[in-house]
């Protein structure tokens, strides 16, 4: 294999720079354009409001431009295609055509049919391909030629590939590079098997299943990429959704997408996925994995009817000087009525109500109309819908009938429930007082500590309750109703500093505000400017339904947390990426026909990664063995590479672990990112005793981020520390794996956490024990 450093005796760097500078020539004048149009359009003002909508359109698609040209600054050309019919296709981060007459095309965007060869093509299938070229190039200079030629009998191939791996030099280049602890995109290098994902037209759910480091996250940010470019018509207005396990990871792989120049897909995770909530506490693994249960719908449904409730003995209220009785009966027929409605609590209390007061009116004129001959009734029916109107304004009589169906919120049915023992017994017949005791938490626990199990609860209860619908409703025309008065305010104003004169004697010529627009308008106007992105109006949405969803480590998804999930995509065109074998949750999954069953039937398609990018076969060997115990039927991924270094394990004494992760991390001269991965049980010991010892090192840190030296650039970051649940999907060019006979005793799914910690590595693993290694890691050199 050779390469080309960037010098100008090799005629194809010359002939590359000589297109990398057209290519960004042209770059730069259409963001010359482009900056100019956002500027005209910025200066202007005025218009109708629908000529200020379009220029806020014209505004977002500007800034969209010189965010996409940006983003597709570096590496903006990085492969070429010289086709068996002689046409040559240039291929990068963003299609270009010049401006010339014929519209020539520059570069291809790497998203475009016809760059597709790229990545699929080998010596077995070279799909019309002569030669592909693999580019790199830095600050606008080509630094490395490489020539793959796919015509099998050619004899002066540079890099043939091996099966199916395209572009193998720099991805192997790609994969040995030092990590940030934020993800890069990989469009250079993507392989076959992962570009059939990516380019998938299947339009219902597929499922990605495959082992750690194959790539699955990277596909799942490139297909979603793909899609927005494909079906940028439809994708744009209702949004691409990416739910990943944790914060740590939405903040690792948050820049691949912006770097791809596409903004506008929204990443959440489970616990965030419910307006104005934030829930980040912790909580036992039993306790979430009993609220992930589906049996908890049977809950919930029984908490909101626990609130449609009946007055134990009759309730006087006093209605114009006359004694009136609510009664269990009169509230048992109306609560019939309102729960045969079918709608749901918060819709159905109109109906409640309604036939409550209905009763009560005729109750009332019964016993005030009836005639004392023959107990007839004396008054007319307008006489008695006239005492049914006052009962329905007299609020004395509405909090009392409505005691009995309130109004609720999923936030405060919640919490009410699992701080009442009592309420909580009622709800759960049949149920073992162990998993009773699991979900009770202590009225004294700050309301505000969700957890991320309880969100789908709370989208559960606002499906029951009808939250989020009619009030959404309602919040938004109270906020129109407030924006109108707002608006009215400011044309007064306006209107009133107009200067004295012209107050006296209007002057016809001159136009006031109000001639121009009226409060309506204004307020129109208002909310168009306040008009946030497709994924910030998603976001505070519950009842957003999307274009696409991504989740990715699927496998921790519970019950409870898919059916919210389906709830956000009823056209069911979805993306499920994970590994069953590396299930942690208790309430995540082992089976994906199990979990998707009940939502599509068998109509979803399984589709494999077989190749893991991540972890060297020296780390794999004992990782698979660790696979075996997780289920002995499975095959672990292949490592795509070697690189010599094997893993050591070091022995410590108990009292001496944390000291001894910081005499590793010193003696073997560490670079790069170091990962260092606990047991639950030690995290906050270790993270003390690391703190202190760490102070005087200055080395470890438990929060992700960069650091940066003197002159700003990211030196060598400080370790971070996790345990299994907040390293899941992350990786480090070191992982040091803490006291793994405890990762596997911490839980039923002990090896399939001690097998996520061990393949987190893309360089090096330290496995540090005081308690004797597991059979599977027995053999593992010692330092
Ligand atoms: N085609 C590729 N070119 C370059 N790098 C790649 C390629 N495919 C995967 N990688 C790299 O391999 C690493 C593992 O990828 P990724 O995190 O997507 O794997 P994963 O299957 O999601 O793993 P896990 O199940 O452990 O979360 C990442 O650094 C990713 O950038």
């Amino acid at each position: 294999m050779s390469s080309s450093p960037a010098r100008t005796d090799d005629p194809r760097t010359d002939e590359e720079q000589t297109h990398l500078d057209l290519v960004y020539a042209r770059l730069d004048r259409m963001r010359a354009t482009t900056g100019k149009r956002l500027a005209a359009t910025l200066r202007e003002s005025g218009g109708t409001p629908q000529a200020q909508s379009e220029r806020e359109s014209y505004e977002r698609m500007y800034v969209d431009e010189l965010t996409k040209f940006d983003a597709a600054e570096h590496n903006l050309y990085f492969g070429r295609l010289d086709m068996l019919d002689g046409e040559t296709r240039r291929i990068g981060r963003i299609g270009i055509l010049d401006d010339d007459d014929a519209d020539t095309t520059l570069l291809l965007d790497w998203r475009a049919p016809l760059s597709r060869a790229f990545y699929l093509a080998t010596p077995a299938a070279p799909e019309e391909v002569a030669r592909r070229r693999h580019i790199r190039t830095r600050h606008r200079s080509v630094q490395v030629v490489n020539d793959e030629l796919l015509t099998a009998d050619d004899a002066s191939a540079e890099d043939v590939g091996h099966g199916d791996v395209v572009n193998e030099s720099a991805l192997v280049a790609a994969l040995n590079t030092a990590r940030t602890g934020e993800m890069t995109d990989i469009v250079e290098t993507i392989q076959r098997e992962q570009d059939l994902i990516i380019r998938s037209t299947h339009r219902g759910v597929t499922v990605i299943q495959g082992g750690p480091g194959t790539g699955k996250t990277a596909v799942a940010l490139h297909r979603a990429a793909y899609l927005l470019y494909t079906h940028r018509e439809i994708l744009s207005r209702s949004g691409i959704l990416i739910i990943g396990p944790n914060s740590d990871f939405l903040d690792y792989i948050g820049q691949v997408l912006p770097s791809l120049g596409e903004s506008g897909v929204l990443l959440a995770t489970i616990g965030e996925l419910f307006p104005d909530v934030h829930a980040r506490a912790d909580e036992p693994r039993a306790t979430r994995e009993v609220k992930g249960r589906l049996a908890m719908l049977d809950v919930l449904k029984r908490a909101v009817r626990a609130r449609e409730s009946l007055p134990r003995t009759a309730i006087p209220v006093n209605f114009e000087g006359y004694a009136v009785e609510i009664d269990s009966e009169l509230i048992k027929a109306a609560r019939g009525k309102a729960r045969s409605s079918r709608r749901a609590h918060n819709q159905a209390q109109s109906v409640f109500l309604r036939s409550a007061l209905h009763a009560l009116a005729a109750r009332h004129a019964a016993a005030i109309g009836s005639s004392l001959l023959d107990g007839s009734q004396m008054l007319s029916s307008s006489d008695i819908a006239d005492i049914h109107a006052d009962m329905s304004r007299d609020t004395d009589i509405r909090a009392t009938l409505l005691d009995f169906w309130p109004t609720l919120t999923p936030q405060d049915v919640l919490r009410e429930l699992l701080a009442d023992k009592a309420a909580l017994r009622k709800c759960t017949p049949g149920w073992s007082d162990e998993d009773r005791a699991a979900l009770h938490r202590s009225p004294a626990e700050d309301a505000s500590d969700l957890t991320p199990a309880d969100v789908p609860l709370l989208d559960e209860l606002a499906e029951l309750i009808g939250y989020g619908t009619a009030e959404a409703q309602a919040r938004e025309k109270e906020q129109w109703r407030r924006q109108l008065a707002e608006a009215q305010d400011a044309l007064d104003i306006l209107t009133g500093s107009a200067p004295q004169d012209l107050e006296d004697e209007l002057d016809p010529e001159i136009l006031m505000a109000y001639d121009l627009i009226d409060a309506e308008q204004l307020a129109a106007r208002q909310t168009q400017t306040s008009r946030a992105t497709t994924a910030e109006r998603a976001y505070g949405d519950r009842t957003w339904t999307f274009g696409h969803v991504i989740v990715d480590e699927a496998q921790e998804l519970s019950a409870m947390a898919w059916r919210m999930v389906m709830r956000r995509i009823p056209n069911r065109w979805m993306t499920i990426i994970g590994d069953t074998a590396q299930t942690g949750d208790l309430a995540g999954t082992t089976s994906w026909s199990e979990v998707l069953t009940p939502y599509v039937a068998n109509r979803w398609q399984l589709r494999e990664l077989t190749v893991n990018y991540r972890t060297p076969a020296e780390i794999m060997t004992y990782a698979a063995r660790v696979l075996r115990r997780v289920d002995p039927g499975a095959t672990a991924p292949t490592s795509l590479r070697k690189n010599g270094i094997e893993p050591v394990a070091i022995r410590a004494e108990p009292s001496r672990l944390a000291a001894t992760i910081l005499e590793a991390a010193t003696a073997l001269e560490l670079t790069g990112l170091t990962g260092i991965v606990v047991p639950d049980a030690i995290h906050p010991m270790i993270a003390q005793a690391l703190a202190n010892i760490g102070e005087a090192h200055d080395k470890v840190t438990e929060a992700p981020g960069t650091d940066t030296d003197a002159s700003g650039q990211v030196a060598n970051p400080r370790p971070r520390l996790h345990t299994v649940t907040t390293c899941k999907g992350l990786e480090f060019d070191t992982t040091i794996v803490v006291e793994p006979a405890e990762l596997i005793d911490q839980s039923p799914r002990g090896f399939s956490d001690l097998y996520v910690a061990l393949t987190r590595s893309t360089q090096r693993l330290i496995v540090i024990h005081s308690r004797d290694l597991p059979a599977e890691l027995a053999d593992m050199p010692t330092a």
